[in-house]
């Protein structure tokens, strides 16, 4: 056992270990003393009715190369996210794209495979978890390790997590949030919702539909909510044209809206997330919920960017609320640093692989 740790250690001087945090949207590689080497959309193009993995040119299609066909694909070709709601949907999809992600950072040749530590929704089956064990040891990693994303995002937000003192965690992602109160090293109270960014988006794109018979994409809604959206007024309400298909005439159209109306249309979404979060405050253990008081609560991931949910969470609870130092990149060096205390760290799920 004890040998084997050192041999493990020994190989680690020859491969490249990482942290990835597999998102729905976006998935970011971390390696030790180099921060994020690798930020791109979890998006990869295949023909067609098919698993084969499109090419543009010497590339693959994944990652950037593919978000750019994705909503522009001839008929030919599909361009497919291999997660939803924070799970796997396509297995082999999935390998595929960790397998150009890994290679990527690795190298196309490496002496010794890596290990990898992969962040999980932590609301995931054990057949999910085995279905991300088994990907990434089929993309190439030595030995992979799984954390769940709240204690990750915990780690990466520099949370006290190993003291014997609550924090706090809602990570808002693509397509889950997660909220946790963590101590001791370990998750003690914990929710997850499939409902995050995507299900905004979709909000967003159903207003259009509802109040204007405009039909626009995904990426016009994430943009529409990036520029102008917003859980709670910060004083200054802002405008932006948006363009797409009529629904009458099947022409393109444009039209101008304002930052009320899509506070409105993502009420839905972002009650249902309040809801979680006050929830897992309602099953916490008195003298942790008493902790929390201090110690407040931490808003992680890409969905803690909109503007003034904060402010919202914050009303919700009556505790204080503040946001993750770069949320997004928050549970990739979270996992980057777990990779370094594997041995502090509970539970910790792991391959058996382990062979170079
Ligand atoms: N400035 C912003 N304002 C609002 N939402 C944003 C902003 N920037 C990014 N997002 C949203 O954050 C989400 C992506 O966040 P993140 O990368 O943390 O998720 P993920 O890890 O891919 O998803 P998951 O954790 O569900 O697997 C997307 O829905 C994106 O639209």
């Amino acid at each position: 056992m004890i040998l084997n740790g050192l041999y493990d250690n020994f190989l680690s001087w020859f491969s490249v270990d990482m942290g990835i945090d597999l998102g729905t949207c976006n998935t970011l590689v971390c390696v030790r003393g180099e921060g994020i080497v690798l930020n791109e959309p979890s998006v990869v193009a295949v023909k067609k009715n098919s698993t084969q993995v499109l090419r543009n040119g010497n590339e693959l299609a994944v990652g950037w190369v593919a978000k750019e066909m994705l909503g522009k694909t001839p008929g030919s070709i599909t361009a497919i996210r291999p997660l939803k709601d924070g799970v796997i949907s396509d297995f082999e999809i999935t390998e595929a794209m960790l397998s150009y992600f890994i290679r990527k950072v690795n190298g196309q040749h490496p002496l010794v495979r890596p290990r990898v530590v992969i962040a999980v929704p932590s609301g995931i089956t054990a057949v999910e978890r085995r279905a991300v064990l088994d990907s990434a040891e089929k993309a190439g990693a030595r030995k992979v390790y799984l954390v769940e994303e709240p204690m990750a995002a915990g780690i990466g937000a520099s949370l006290p997590i190993v003291e014997a003192t609550a924090s706090m965690i809602v990570d808002i992602g693509g397509g889950t949030t997660e909220v946790a109160i963590m101590s001791l090293a370990d998750i003690a109270q914990c929710e997850s919702v499939r409902v995050a960014g995507d299900d905004m988006d979709e909000a967003i794109i159903n207003h259009m539909k509802k109040a204007y018979n405009l039909m626009i994409g995904e990426q016009t809604a994430e943009r529409i909510k990036i520029e102008i959206g917003s859980a709670a007024t910060d004083g200054e309400e802002r405008t932006m044209e948006v363009r797409g298909r009529d629904m009458i005439s099947g022409l393109p159209r444009k039209t101008v809206i304002t930052s009320e109306e899509i506070r409105e249309a993502l009420q839905e979404p972002l009650s249902a997330i309040i809801e979680t979060v006050t929830r897992t405050l309602e099953r916490a253990e008195p003298e942790l919920a008493a902790d929390l008081v201090d110690n407040g609560i931490v808003l992680a991931g890409g969905g803690a960017l909109l503007r003034g949910i904060d402010v919202v969470v914050s009303n919700a609870t009556g505790l204080e609320c503040r946001i993750a130092e770069d949320p997004l990149t928050c549970v990739a060096r979270g996992t980057a640093i777990y990779l370094e205390h594997l041995e502090e760290w509970k539970g910790t799920m792991e391959s058996d692989a382990d062979d170079f």
